[in-house]
């Protein structure tokens, strides 16, 4: 079964044995400020985010803001945004904070790594703040008022952390439930007060299902990786969400969508649990690969891959990098060879437990192993400093996962690479895609991957319907990829390591 869809649907059964221990370590540890507020800097190409081009779409946009000063927001929201080394907002922040505080639903769109996490969280928590909302005491039952969804564990304690940085020293209180950890350990943690409630699908409906949530309180629904919580794999979560007893129609929520991808099905799709006049914010190219990213490809045959990565490896040392393959079993061999290569490396997939994802991703993060193998578990939102390469050992089998791939580096106006190991015997169907996203970030197409994308081959392959990444808000009409009638919804291929 693929990883994602695994967590969708089997959380719930996940009390393994010492779970509780990886509970206490990973959701109840006690910070101190220095951490919390812990960050990296800005990258030179910081200011040229506001080059980019925007476009909100819908009727009667709120006017952006230039500064946070604009935002009115209230001292303590203002003074941790200055200690989390916020000077000025990024354009995602210029425009979703004010549509968001004027109450509208939103499906906005922005690259990978440009701030869209803060772009929701601050007037969420500006607008709980101002209305005086604090953490109720000990209640065996407690309604959020705010709830956020997210695909993965470590993407959704990573959003936790952010509100929870944002919500420092003051009385809203965040809280996080995922699977792969102790159930009873997260909803003792909620019954002691829970404002703004950050999950994975599973955890969520299980702790919803179970009385622990109510919903009558409801105010926010946001969907981070909105694309992929409205895909195939998560849908029906979704559905089962927004239809879960209690929760506010949307008309009377605010449902708020984010994502750096909306290929237009999707679009279409999420229109579903908007109200009809949502605002699309589309800044740049949606569906764009990250524009602070140089994305170069290699050749390669099946066989000469792990020589290949080795000599690149050898030429990064220490510089952290994350190794892109297709399954869970690639990234055990892929991640022991190099060890045994004395490569430091670690690895992150849906087979591993808890525990040992956490730490694999801790081990990476503050430098122990500077190689993390992973599958498409981590390709989405994980927010790493430093991140110098990101290597496709092999290449995803939609454009969409190749653009958030890439996106771990270069982040936050920072530069980074992205090197993809394109086989020829299995890649050619994301040719066309692959062109398409080089010319719009501006980047040199190599001229073999140009022919290969309009050769019968290319061509042949080419599937851009289900996973094609729409130019602007579907209401508009028109994505910018060809559409070809005999191409198979992609979502029906394996998106990871299902087959396994
Ligand atoms: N206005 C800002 N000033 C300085 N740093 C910022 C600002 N906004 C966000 N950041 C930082 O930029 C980094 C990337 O932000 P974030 O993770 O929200 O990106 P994202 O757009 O959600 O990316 P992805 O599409 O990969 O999920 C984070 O470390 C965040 O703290």
């Amino acid at each position: 079964m693929d990883e994602w869809e695994e967590q969708a649907s089997g959380e719930e059964e996940e009390e393994e044995e010492g779970s509780d221990e990886v509970a206490l370590d990973s959701v109840d540890v006690m910070m101190d400020e220095a951490s919390i507020f812990a960050h990296y800097e800005r990258g030179i190409n910081f200011d040229k985010y506001d080059d980019i081009m925007v476009d909100v779409s819908g009727s009667n946009p709120p006017q952006a803001i230039m500064t946070f000063d604009e935002a009115a927001l209230c001292e303590s929201l203002r003074k941790n945004i200055s200690k989390s080394g916020y000077l000025k907002p990024t354009p995602v922040q210029k425009h979703g904070i004010p549509i968001i505080s004027a109450s509208r639903d939103l499906m906005a769109c922005a690259q990978t790594g440009s701030g869209k996490t803060a772009a929701f969280l601050l007037p969420i928590l500006q607008q709980l703040m101002a209305d005086g909302v604090a953490a109720s005491s000990f209640s065996e039952q407690q309604e959020p008022e705010a709830i956020i969804v997210a695909p993965t564990r470590e993407l959704i304690n990573q959003i936790y952390l952010e509100a929870r940085k944002f919500a420092f020293g003051t009385c809203v209180r965040p809280v996080v439930v995922y699977g792969g950890v102790s159930t009873s350990h997260q909803i003792r943690d909620i019954f002691r007060g829970c404002n703004v409630l950050c999950g994975t699908p599973g955890r969520l409906l299980d702790v919803i299902g179970r009385g622990k949530v109510g919903l009558t309180k409801l105010r926010y629904l946001v969907l981070d990786e909105a694309d992929r919580m409205l895909d195939m794999g998560f849908e029906p979560d979704m559905r089962r969400l927004v239809g879960s007893p209690g929760m506010p129609t949307k008309e009377n929520r605010q449902t708020l969508m984010f994502s750096a991808t909306y290929p237009e099905d999707i679009q279409r799709m999420a229109a579903d649990f908007l109200k009809t006049d949502y605002l699309f914010l589309a800044v740049g190219v949606v569906g764009g690969a990250c524009s602070d990213v140089e994305q170069t490809f290699i050749q390669v045959t099946k066989f000469s891959k792990r020589e290949q990565l080795l000599d690149f490896l050898k030429t990064t040392g220490a510089e952290r990098t994350m190794v892109f393959v297709e399954t869970k079993r690639q990234a055990d061999f892929i991640a022991t060879y190099l060890c045994q290569e004395k490569v430091l490396t670690t690895s992150i997939h849906g087979d591993r437990e808890q525990r040992e994802r956490e730490q694999a991703l801790a081990d990476f993060r503050f430098g122990k192993c500077p190689v993390l193998v992973a599958t498409s578990v981590a390709a989405r939102g994980l927010d790493i400093p430093d991140v110098q390469h990101v290597v496709n050992f092999d290449l995803p089998n939609n454009i969409d996962e190749y653009v958030h791939r890439i996106g771990r580096t270069g982040r936050c106006g920072n530069t980074g690479k992205a090197v993809s190991f394109y086989d020829p015997d299995t890649d050619a169907q994301l040719a066309r895609s692959l062109v398409t996203v080089l010319s719009k970030a501006q980047q040199e197409v190599p001229s073999w991957l140009e022919e290969s994308a309009f050769s019968s081959g290319g061509a042949a392959g080419f599937n851009p319907s289900r996973k094609g990444f729409a130019s602007t808000d579907s209401r508009k009409g028109g994505s910018f990829q060809d559409q070809d009638p005999r191409s198979q919804p992609a979502a029906a291929a394996p998106e990871e390591d299902e087959w396994e």
